[in-house]
């Protein structure tokens, strides 16, 4: 190539730098084949992964609780954990929620959020909502007052006193209502409520919030068989529209609702599969079903 046909060259590149100036891209300062715009605290599962667990350990006075544990769950999955007493479900929980900072590993939430950085009420606020085993409702409020009171600690609401529910708001509790199976409970106390119905009534109070992501421990303990049935059918339906862990012990309820079951001993995980593969691997009837 001659100096001269250099020359141009430079000359062009100059030109076209001048017109398309670096870093107006999203991605940024290059001119990228794929991009999107991922804005704060906005939850990306465009890799195909909602919650990203990876090598994470935590020590309680030098006991490890949770040990190199790596997991993850897809967008609108229902994720059962089993596992024996003291396998790390509750403390893998609360890693995720914020509850409990891990000595070591990786937290992510889609695949831009790193968790680690966040507190227990931002998380929350993000999206992902938490039911522990006994239900905490308002005793003395109404059905309705307990969901219109979850919308009230929701983002961005106006300040309690002036809270006026607008229509796609009413929309909403009408559909959680209906959800949960409390459409024709609306106006009940909260208290007179039977125990599986409180819990259900939980579950509705973190759905007015719309959360991504839910965390459930031991949803059926002390329901009766037909409540646990009607929370099977309550999950099953929102799988696909929010994604869902489930802790239990209640290996029938398992089996109603399960895709991939992750079954956790001594803070790893120690098999992963269907249901009816993990029931026959030989260390989880060692260590847990075979009890
Ligand atoms: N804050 C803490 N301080 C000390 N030890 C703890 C703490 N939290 C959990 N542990 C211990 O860590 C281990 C895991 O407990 P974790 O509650 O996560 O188990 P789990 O799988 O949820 O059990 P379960 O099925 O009984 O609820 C247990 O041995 C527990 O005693």
């Amino acid at each position: 190539m001659t100096p001269d046909l250099l020359d141009d060259g430079a000359r062009r590149a100059k030109a076209y730098r001048e017109r398309e100036p670096a870093g107006k891209t999203e991605s940024g300062g290059r001119a990228a084949g794929f991009s999107r715009v991922v804005t704060d605290r906005e939850v990306d599962t465009t890799h195909g992964r909602i919650l990203y667990l990876e090598d994470v350990s935590v020590s309680f006075d030098g006991f490890k609780a949770i040990n190199k544990l790596s997991l993850d769950i897809a967008p609108g999955e229902l994720r059962c954990i089993i596992g024996p007493n003291g396998a790390g479900k509750t403390t893998m929980m609360d890693i995720i929620t914020g509850k409990t900072r891990p000595d070591e590993g990786t937290v992510f939430f889609g695949s831009t959020i790193d968790l680690l950085r966040y507190t227990e009420p931002e998380i929350a606020q993000m999206g992902i909502g938490r039911k522990f085993q006994k239900p905490t409702v308002f005793e003395q409020l109404s059905v309705f007052e307990n969901l219109e009171l979850a919308l009230k600690t929701d983002k961005g609401v106006r300040p309690s006193m002036f809270f006026r529910l607008d229509s796609g708001q009413g929309d909403r509790l009408a559909e959680v209502l209906h959800t949960i199976h409390l459409a024709d409970g609306v106006n009940r106390l909260a208290g007179n409520l039977s125990h599986g119905q409180k819990q259900w009534l939980e579950i509705g109070m973190l759905l007015m919030q719309d959360p991504k992501l839910l965390l459930l421990d031991e949803p059926v303990a002390g329901m009766t068989d037909e409540e646990t049935v009607r929370t099977a059918e309550l999950f099953l339906k929102l799988k696909g529209q929010h994604s869902l862990m489930v802790v239990e012990h209640d290996m029938s309820f398992i089996e109603t609702i399960s895709d991939i079951v992750t079954v956790l001993h001594e803070g790893s995980v120690l098999a992963q599969g269907p249901l009816s593969q993990v029931q026959n691997d030989e260390r989880v009837i060692e260590v847990y079903l075979g009890r």
